[in-house]
């Protein structure tokens, strides 16, 4: 199976000078399509700051970085914009506009792929709202819907351009343990179905069981790399 990313001997410094301050350190790692990767770890060892150098939102500066084929060490600002435009991204607040509709959020996430004519970035939208289980929220504020609601919205902006890649970071920390769950079950099945990529940075244990493989980062290192969840399973039921 074809990685869709790939990460060689990865460092990365915040900072310049004497304030200068390693993060992560000799990073390798090998994610292949439609997998499912639950990224976790005490908090400063580096997850999210990995998570956005995977999504070209930050630059990378040392080692090899490849998505989908194209080397991100050494990108220039073009180069990661393309990177951000073709992946999906999911947060821990949610970040929908509050002046838009529920339809209109997930417009956006069509926007940036301009071969898609307006009436058929809306129908889109909408199957995909349907999708989530919004379909009778489709003009909805954000404010007058629930937190959960809310995420599942996010997550439809983030898959109605079919992205090959999805990043969350920390998608159930403000939701409670059902909304949670539904939350990342959603996630699954949908990416499932278009056969995308999740890396998943979370604290939360309750879902970690909808991973295929489970990363665990500490103080800047990669020091463990499982399958897990799903596929022990089936492991252990063969
Ligand atoms: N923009 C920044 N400038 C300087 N240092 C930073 C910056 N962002 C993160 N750091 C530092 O880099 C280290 C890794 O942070 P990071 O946010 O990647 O960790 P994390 O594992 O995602 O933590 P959490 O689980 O709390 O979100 C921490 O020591 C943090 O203080």
């Amino acid at each position: 199976m074809p990685s869709v990313i790939s990460i060689q001997n990865l460092d990365h410094y915040f900072g310049s000078g004497q304030l200068r301050k390693q993060v992560l350190f000799n990073i390798n790692l090998e994610i292949n399509a439609g997998e499912i990767i639950i990224m976790t770890g005490p908090s400063g060892s580096g997850k999210t700051t990995l998570l956005t150098l995977v999504g070209g939102l930050r630059a990378s500066q040392s080692g090899s970085l490849q998505v989908l084929g194209k080397e991100l060490c050494g990108a220039n600002s073009k180069q990661l914009t393309e990177i951000r435009r073709s992946n999906g991204y999911i947060f821990q607040a949610h970040n929908l506009h509050g002046s838009l509709t529920a339809i209109q959020n997930v417009r956006m996430g069509l926007e940036v792929h301009p071969k898609v004519s307006p009436s058929e970035m809306l129908a889109r939208a909408q199957a995909m709202l349907e999708a989530v289980g919004l379909g009778h929220r489709l003009h909805y504020y954000p404010d007058n819907l629930s937190g959960g609601q809310k995420q599942r919205i996010a997550i439809a902006r983030a898959l109605v351009s079919q992205p090959k890649i999805v990043l969350a970071d920390e998608p159930t920390a403000a939701l409670d343990k059902q909304s949670g769950r539904d939350v990342v079950e959603l996630m699954q099945k949908l990416a499932k179905e278009q056969g995308c990529t999740i890396l998943l940075v979370t604290h939360d244990n309750r879902i970690l069981d909808i991973a295929d493989r489970i990363i665990y980062m500490e103080d800047g290192h990669l020091v463990s790399d499982a399958y897990g969840g799903q596929s022990q399973r089936a492991t252990a039921a063969a």
